[in-house]
């Protein structure tokens, strides 16, 4: 207990898939990691400086605890601190908690794979699965062909996922918004053929809501709200999610279970209960020889449920007659409870490594999990924790609501959410869901577009990637009938670039309707934003235009790009990968709310000038479309070139070396590809630069320019 009231480390993650993951580590290694350690700190003179955490692979997790006064007064940290700042806005680094990353190393996804992540929000975790699908995307070259639905049921949490994930630039990535445990089944094409057959999962994490007493460190409303009621209320949504999540796994697929509690009403008798209701086509997956640097402790296998009276009670006749259909029979460990193998469940404890507590279980699925409405329930307490009828299982959902609202509030999320979410440490906390049943309905499609977050708004400058100064219009909802006067407030909401789900502007633009269109759609444009996702014709003179300028190789899927606008002039490519678009080409894909996929590989450009392809490309697909295209638009830049290009935001042609001068000369307005390849041991860094008449510009946001900027001066230290 003494532990938990101190102060929880920072950790992160660099992230591992990523081209330049190594590299970065060896910066921090290299270069901060020295200058830290020669700063003593504190009483007894302890380095506060970065540790990487022994048990996360190739020396990637890292966690550090010096507070912010140190971090102020230190010019080594204050640079450590801008660097981390720097790559974690591009996407290179993530904060999370070290406890959070351990349920998707459990998971052992693997490239290829199709991931279901049912309580995604706000996204450490699928970040790092997105990571692991992708992990292969060096050696091969190939397109990434792994798909990752990232789903939650709280929508303005589905789209601080959207942001989160969306630098990481996966084609892979799906967001929806349903409550897990009525997660919606689609029939999907089946590889080649045409038969189509419900989607099925090789992985599973169900990171379900919880009371978040494994948070009390960072957490502090948790120590002020926390109630017996809250995990009672909570094992009936935890079971539900489960049941879901293990039907969706694909036979001899891995599903991972993890809470941030340490009580075993949410963990090991969910898990108990689950194991039960799928007869013997569920087994826990003894994980011990895994992570072998993890201290951690076995799943326990007894426990009790203390009543409304604050009294411990060994099982559910022991309760009140009167109150007895308010407690799940599931709450107390069944009679087979030795047989189970509980204790290959996972414990965390804070005093074992300095961190949060977690609890995880992985599971393998050995048969199909029986539908769930066919399971006889006379062993658990059907009334408290059964699907089969709706309204029971409602009526006793709020029941046991009301009957722990009359003492705690410890349901009540008001009462348990971080202040501030701008974090995702701060949002990895925000467990705790209220009981009363999601109103959402799948088979009902209501606007999902992100609803404003207040606190996540941020200013983008008017040279932003797609806001350039090369006078295309505005990055709006790609809607054709609005024309954006030049002068617009470039106050976006920071939900990332994909105006459909979330990068609604805060309007304050001036908009002049073109009289001369269609307008027949103008009265919808919410609608419009959420037309389904059109792939385009292969054969098109769209892609046809773009194939020949570009040279881009007939192997890259052309049929994999998709607009999402009805209109001619689709302002954006988008592309994604090829189990995504049998997911979104689906029949009944209409039963999925999809709030975001796709990453932009292509923009349209307009131009003061005649140019000769209308499309540039875009810098969030730039290194997976690299390999595909012709030399002739690539230049190869050398570091001090790059330095000239970062110096201002449109260098002349005229300040670069004579020899490149010479290649960019030869070359038309338009869009080309820097190529430059530091040294044999970094990764080459590719860059979507526009050649104007006299003048070079980066296509990068200026989040994307600072770390570049950051990693420069890096290679010359
Ligand atoms: C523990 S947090 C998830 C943290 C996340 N996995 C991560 O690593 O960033 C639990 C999430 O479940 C969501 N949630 C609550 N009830 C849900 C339900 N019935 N279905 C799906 N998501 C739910 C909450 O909105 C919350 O974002």
């Amino acid at each position: 207990m003494e532990v938990n009231k101190t102060t929880l480390p920072t950790s992160f993650r660099i992230t591992g898939s990523r081209s330049n993951a190594f590299e970065l580590r060896n910066v921090l290694v290299n270069v901060h990691v020295p200058e830290l350690n020669k700063i003593q700190f504190g009483d007894d003179n302890k380095s506060e400086a970065p540790r990487s955490l022994p048990w996360y692979p190739d020396e990637l997790g890292w966690q550090h605890s010096a507070p912010r006064s140190t971090i102020k007064k230190s010019p080594a940290f204050q640079n450590f601190h801008k660097w981390l700042v720097a790559e974690t806005e591009v996407g290179n680094i993530s904060r999370q908690e070290a406890v959070s990353m351990i349920p998707p190393l459990l998971l052992d996804v693997k490239p290829g794979h199709w991931v279901l992540d049912m309580c995604a929000a706000p996204g450490s975790k699928t970040v790092q699965i997105i990571e692991a699908v992708h992990a292969n995307d060096l050696q091969d070259k190939t397109i990434p062909s792994g798909l990752v639905i990232a789903n939650d049921a709280d929508l303005k949490r589905s789209c601080m996922l959207v942001h989160q994930a969306k630098r990481l630039k996966s084609p892979c990535l799906i967001v929806t918004n349903h409550d897990a445990a009525q997660f919606p089944g689609v029939y999907v094409k089946q590889g080649l053929t045409e038969e189509k057959k419900p989607i099925q999962f090789d992985r599973i994490l169900a990171d379900v809501p919880c009371s978040g007493d494994g948070t009390l460190r960072k957490n502090f409303l948790i120590w002020k709200n926390w109630g017996i009621g809250s995990a009672i209320g909570l094992h009936y949504t935890q079971v539900k999610i489960l049941l879901r999540g293990a039907q969706l796994a694909k036979e001899s697929g891995r599903i991972v279970y993890s809470t941030c509690s340490m009580n075993p009403l949410e963990n090991e008798a969910v898990v108990a209960e689950v194991l039960r209701r799928s007869r013997g086509n569920l087994q826990l997956v003894d994980v011990s020889d895994q992570l072998p640097q993890l201290i951690r402790a076995p799943g326990v296998t007894t426990w009790k449920v203390m009543s409304k009276e604050n009294k411990w009670v060994d099982k559910l006749e022991d309760i009140d007659p009167k109150y007895q259909k308010k407690y799940a029979k599931s709450l107390w460990p069944p009679a087979d409870v030795g047989q189970l193998n509980l204790e290959r469940c996972m414990r965390i404890y804070p005093h074992f490594q300095d961190t949060g507590a977690f609890f995880i279980a992985v599971f393998q699925k050995t048969g199909p999990i029986t539908d769930i409405s066919s399971i006889d329930d006379s062993v658990s307490n059907k009334n408290a924790c059964d699907t089969e009828d709706a309204s029971v299982a409602e009526t006793n959902e709020n029941d046991i609501q009301t009957f722990y609202e009359e003492t705690d509030m410890s349901n009540d999320p008001d009462a348990t959410i971080v202040d501030d979410l701008s974090t995702n440490d701060a949002a990895d906390n925000f467990c705790v869901v209220p009981i009363k049943r999601h109103n959402v309905d799948s088979s009902k499609h209501e606007s999902h577009k992100c609803p404003k977050v207040e606190k996540l708004e941020t200013k983008v400058e008017p040279d932003e990637e797609d806001d350039n100064q090369m006078g295309s219009q505005k990055r709006t909802c790609e809607e054709p009938f609005i024309k954006l006067e030049t002068k617009v407030e470039n106050d976006y909401n920071q939900m990332g670039s994909q105006k459909r789900a979330c990068e609604e502007p805060i309007i304050k633009l001036e908009i002049k309707v073109e009289p001369d269109e269609d307008n027949s759609q103008m009265g919808s444009q919410k609608q419009m934003c959420e037309e389904p996702f059109i792939f385009l014709d292969p054969d098109g003179a769209v892609i046809s235009q773009i194939r020949e300028y570009y040279g881009l190789s007939h192997e890259f899927p052309t049929d994999q790009l998709l607009v999402r606008s009805v209109n001619e002039r689709n302002k954006i490519l988008y592309f994604v990968s090829e189990p995504v678009k049998r997911v979104l080409q689906a029949p009944d894909c209409s039963r999925l709310r999809v709030v975001n996929s796709g990453i932009k590989v292509f923009t349209r450009q307009e131009a003061n000038e005649p140019i000769k392809c209308e499309f540039r490309f875009n810098a969030e697909g730039i290194i997976m479309i690299y390999p595909y295209v012709s030399k002739n638009r690539v230049v190869n830049f050398s570091l001090d070139d790059l330095k000239i290009l970062l110096s201002e935001p449109t260098p002349l042609i005229d300040r670069f070396d004579e020899k490149i001068q010479k290649r960019l000369k030869e070359l038309d307005m338009g869009c080309i590809i820097i190529y430059i390849d530091p040294c044999k041991e970094r990764d080459a860094i590719i860059l979507p630069v526009w050649r104007a008449a006299v003048s070079l510009n980066l296509l990068y946001r200026k989040e994307e320019r600072r770390a570049l900027e950051l990693r420069v001066s890096n290679f010359y230290q």
